[in-house]
């Protein structure tokens, strides 16, 4: 066997130094031909490796940078305060196709959106009955013109229609629960596709929550593959981004139908009747009345259009998407590329979960945010927290909105504020809903809309400016997000005022 003189390793071996790794790096001086072969090959390898590393680390490095301007705005603000819509509709302006392709995975939503509040309707049925409460002033306002109803003429109480029998209503109502049996199972296997079995409590009503990324889940789940990722990756670790890419609603062949959709279409068709003779049914209605049965808005929304939702082959519209209603969970991140006076910036939208429980993840997004829109129901006057029945929800916003005021991590972030729902507080004062009745220091002032609306708005900027460290100035914006042509002219609005401010931070970097 020749023995050679060692060769140059591929890393420094440099023993002179004196350094401790050339030394213990060092080949052993029986080293053999064949032995420094595989170690040259090994130390080839190793540096590949390290080489790399070196490049990824660089690339991560300047995406980092990159990222860093980018634009970052979180929508903040309680459950059901229309933040997730708003999202909607800042896809629907910026990455209108990626809706195009979650169209059809809408439909497990909706359905549950019907399928759930039949259950609720039912059970309050069972806990109540038929029994009129001739306490509650609201059923003044609320009954009138509801189907096979009449006011006693005080104007104070209700009295039931004269052709009224709570006995045949009983065995009416047995029959209808009969029927939509098939509605109310599919309820569960709805609700675990939407969850991903993922099961939270407090998440009040009963109703679900779901992660980001659920549409893509769903069609997964639907067809017992994962869709394939073609959606843009997100910079941030914190947590994935949403992914809009793969098979969407356009490649869904014949042959991979979306059994379970599919099989609810078909049991709303047979059962569409059922529901629409028990949302219209007098001892709902009264109920209703009462305000003993208080359905959200997108219940009422999907139950009014039972028809056209229960037709053959139904394809959900943008206002059904728009009006659907799914809680989020922790925060989902959407990214999409925004141009104006020929630039583009990268804008990162937070859409987070608004309930109390899910709150505390919103902190590691607060201190690189470029800017907040906070939305805050102005029609939940008359509502309290599922997660706190003794909070009133107007209330509760303003606590919020003054912790978003004053959080130092959010000092430098642009603030927007949507006084959102405005459509529905206009309707609840139509019907007479009393103000007063739930916020006490409204005082005699007039029980109508720009008196209310001021009324709030003055509360939210006291709020603001009591918590105005930095002297920033607060936009705020009459909004009623489900409404696609004034939301996009407000988002424009806002649009451009977010890069303002980024331009001129722009300018001091
Ligand atoms: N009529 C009407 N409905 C609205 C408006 N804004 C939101 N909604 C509806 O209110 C429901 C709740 O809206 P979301 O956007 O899901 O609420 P969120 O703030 O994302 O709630 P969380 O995810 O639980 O934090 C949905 O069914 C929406 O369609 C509005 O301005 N008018
Ligand atoms: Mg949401």
């Amino acid at each position: 066997m020749i023995r050679t003189s060692r060769p140059p390793s591929v890393h420094s071996t440099n023993t002179e130094t004196g350094d401790p790794f050339a030394v213990l790096l060092r080949p052993p001086a029986t080293e053999t031909d064949h032995e420094r072969v595989l170690r040259l090959q090994r130390e080839a390898d190793a540096k590949r490796v390290n080489d790399s590393i070196d490049e990824q680390i660089r690339l991560d490095r300047e995406r980092y940078k990159k990222s860093k301007q980018d634009v970052k705005l979180l929508l903040l603000g309680q459950a059901e305060s229309g933040k997730s819509t708003l999202q909607k509709q800042f896809q629907l302006m910026y990455n209108p196709n990626s809706l195009e392709e979650e169209r059809l995975s809408w439909r497990t939503v909706i359905y549950y959106n019907i399928a759930r509040p039949v259950r609720r309707i039912l059970d309050t049925l069972d806990l109540y009955g038929d029994e009129p409460d001739l306490d509650d002033d609201d059923a003044f306002t609320a009954i009138s013109g509801s189907p096979g109803s009449r006011l006693a003429g005080s104007g104070q109480s209700f009295e039931p229609s004269s052709s009224f029998s709570p006995a045949s209503a009983d065995t009416q109502l047995a029959a209808l629960r009969a029927r939509l049996s098939p509605l109310l199972s599919a309820e569960l296997s709805l609700a675990e596709r939407l969850s991903g079995g993922v099961n939270v409590s407090g998440s009040g009503k009963g109703s679900i929550f779901v992660r980001s990324g659920w549409q893509a889940r769903t069609f997964g789940m639907a067809f017992g593959k994962a869709r394939t990722n073609s959606g843009r990756a997100s910079i941030d670790q914190r947590r994935p981004s949403v992914d809009y890419g793969g098979q969407g609603a356009d490649g869904q062949g014949e042959s991979e139908k979306d059994k379970l959709a599919e099989e609810v279409g078909k049991i709303l068709i047979e059962c569409q009747d059922d529901v629409r003779e028990l949302w219209q049914h007098p001892s709902v209605q009264r109920l209703r009345a009462r305000r003993k049965l208080k359905l959200e808005e997108w219940a009422e929304y999907f139950l009014n259009s039972i028809s056209r939702v229960s037709s053959p082959g139904y394809i959900p519209t943008t206002d059904d998407i728009l009006h659907a209603r799914i809680q989020t969970m922790g925060v989902a991140e959407h990214i999409f590329d925004v141009s104006l006076h020929g630039r583009t910036v990268t804008w990162h939208l937070f859409d987070v979960g608004g309930a109390r429980g899910q709150r505390h993840t919103w902190v590691p997004y607060f201190d690189d945010a470029t800017a907040i829109i906070f939305v805050a129901p102005v029609s939940a006057f008359d509502q309290y927290l599922d997660e706190d029945p003794r909070t009133n929800r107007v209330d509760d916003s303003l606590q919020l909105f003054k912790q978003i005021c004053s959080n130092p991590l959010l000092k430098n972030a642009h603030l927007v504020l949507f006084l959102n729902k405005t459509d529905i507080l206009h309707a609840k004062l139509a019907r007479g809903v009393n103000v007063k009745k739930y916020i006490t220091s409204y005082g005699d002032r007039p029980n109508e809309f720009d008196a209310v609306v001021n009324y709030f708005r003055a509360h939210f900027t006291q709020v603001h400016k009591r918590n105005n460290e930095n002297n920033r100035v607060l936009y705020t914006h009459l909004t009623s997000v489900v409404d696609t042509k004034t939301t996009q002219s407000i988002i424009t609005n806002v649009r451009d005022s977010i890069f303002r401010g980024y331009l001129k931070s722009a300018a001091l970097v």
